[in-house]
């Protein structure tokens, strides 16, 4: 059902118009148009996921897409639409266009069967009115050079190795370490296809804002690379002398020596003072590591908001850390599919039954709650603290445990 105001209407994007798709969202985010980016980065998003909105004057008003992930969740997989590249042009803006563009999205994605949808949000307000829940956070620190781990036992035995990115031959193994280091971590994308794995190494001169071109430091046991980092530096001269910051993109090890003996070399780089990391999961190695885990800067953010399309779909897509009997009672606004009382009974294997009951229900709450926990990174009972969540506290723990991920969720780059 569309909600647009007359005259609008949801058209697909044929090749000859993604010129005109960027540009509609270099109008929304503030982007600059750069050829060389172009050239060196070819489009991420399939061409039959693109969607647009014409205005009144045939131009487009709007535009979204969505990436097919495989989405790593507690003990599986499941697709995943990643909802991506929404715009709207800021003289079209507050008619309802996002509205209506959520609504084509969550349609067609459910014809292509995917049960899921996760996004970043530019802005955190904007999602949560759509059934899509703040699910996992993610970690910054700065840190200062020099800033000390504890040992790890086999870390002196392993050597590293710097050279500077090259788009080509590096990608395959960038995104090797990257999948291996996540170990089925929820929410830990991979980056599936060539173009996105261009962008995970890609480093056009607009993209470097005063860094030195990208490198790539290999930690190896031998020949066998355990770890991997992509980053640059920043050049910065202040009154006593050298005051350069270090910039990661990405950090990947296999075993903790891996992981110490790559930040070891990255917190201690000639001419540095500063060490930026990227996004890291809230239960990352790094922060166990540090003798004084009180770094210059610690900055949490929301990291993926995640939308269940197809309840019972989604639900029956991961695995379970406790076994369960428990009837939810679910609202959703937007798709009446998922409304209503559906019993989540987990065997001991962690695997779940979901079936609809007119049982009366152990928990209430929203679909956008749902989406919150379901990658295992939320706790029910938090969110009946704040009012979100309903129910007994034995059925609220009950959930939380059931729910529960041995490793945090995250998504380490945005999309
Ligand atoms: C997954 C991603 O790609 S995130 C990227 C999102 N894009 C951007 O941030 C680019 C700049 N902004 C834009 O393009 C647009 O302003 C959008 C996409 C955020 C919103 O599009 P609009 O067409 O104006 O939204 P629409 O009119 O459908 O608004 C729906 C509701 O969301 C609210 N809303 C929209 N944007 C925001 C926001 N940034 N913060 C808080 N509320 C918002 C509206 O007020 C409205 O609320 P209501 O239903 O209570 O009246």
């Amino acid at each position: 059902m569309s909600t647009l105001p007359a005259g609008y209407r949801t058209v697909d994007v044929p090749a000859e118009r993604l010129a005109e798709f960027r540009g509609t969202d270099q109008l929304a985010f503030a982007g600059t148009p750069d050829p060389e980016i172009e050239k060196l980065l070819p489009f991420p998003i399939r061409q039959d996921r693109l969607m647009a909105v014409e205005g009144p004057d045939g131009a487009f008003a709007a535009v979204h897409g969505s990436y097919d992930f495989v989405m790593p969740v507690p003990g599986g997989e499941v697709a995943c639409s990643g909802l991506t590249w929404v715009a709207v042009r800021p003289d079209h803006r507050r008619r309802g266009l996002l509205t209506s563009m959520i609504r084509t999205h969550v349609e067609r994605s459910l014809d292509r069967g995917e049960p899921v949808s996760a996004l970043f949000a530019a802005e955190a307000a904007i999602y949560g009115r759509f059934g899509y829940g703040s699910a996992a956070d993610d970690v910054r620190l700065t840190l200062p050079r020099r800033a000390a781990l504890r040992p790890v036992d086999g870390a002196d035995a392993l050597t590293v190795h710097l050279e500077r990115v090259d788009q080509d031959r590096h990608g395959e193994l960038v995104e090797d370490l990257y999948v291996r280091a996540g170990d089925g971590r929820p929410g830990w994308m991979p980056r599936a296809t060539p173009a996105l794995r261009a962008r995970t190494v890609g480093d056009p001169p607009a993209w470097r804002h005063g860094n030195e071109p990208l490198l790539l430091v290999t930690v190896r046991d031998g020949e066998e690379v355990r770890g991997l980092a992509l980053f640059a530096r920043k050049e910065s001269w202040g009154e006593s002398g050298p005051d350069y910051t270090v910039k990661v993109r990405q950090a990947s090890a296999l075993d903790p020596a891996a992981t110490y003996r790559l930040w070891s070399f990255l917190l201690d780089l000639d001419l540095t003072t500063t060490v930026e990391t990227p996004m890291l999961p809230v239960d990352d190695a790094l922060l166990q590591l540090l003798v004084t885990p009180r770094p210059s800067r610690r900055r949490t953010a929301d990291n993926l908001w995640v939308r269940l399309l197809d309840l019972p779909a989604a639900l029956t897509a991961r695995r379970y850390a406790a076994p369960s009997d428990v009837v939810l009672e679910v609202t959703d606004a937007l798709l009446p599919a998922n409304a209503g009382r559906w019993r989540l009974a987990v065997d001991a294997s962690g695997t779940a039954d979901v079936s609809r009951t007119g049982a009366d229900a152990d928990v209430r709450l929203d679909v956008r709650e749902l989406g919150a926990l379901y990658l295992g990174g939320r706790s029910a009972t938090a969110l009946a603290a704040a009012g979100l969540v309903h129910g007994e506290r034995t059925s609220l723990d009950g959930l939380t445990a059931t729910f529960g991920s041995s490793l945090a969720p995250v998504c380490p780059w945005v999309f």
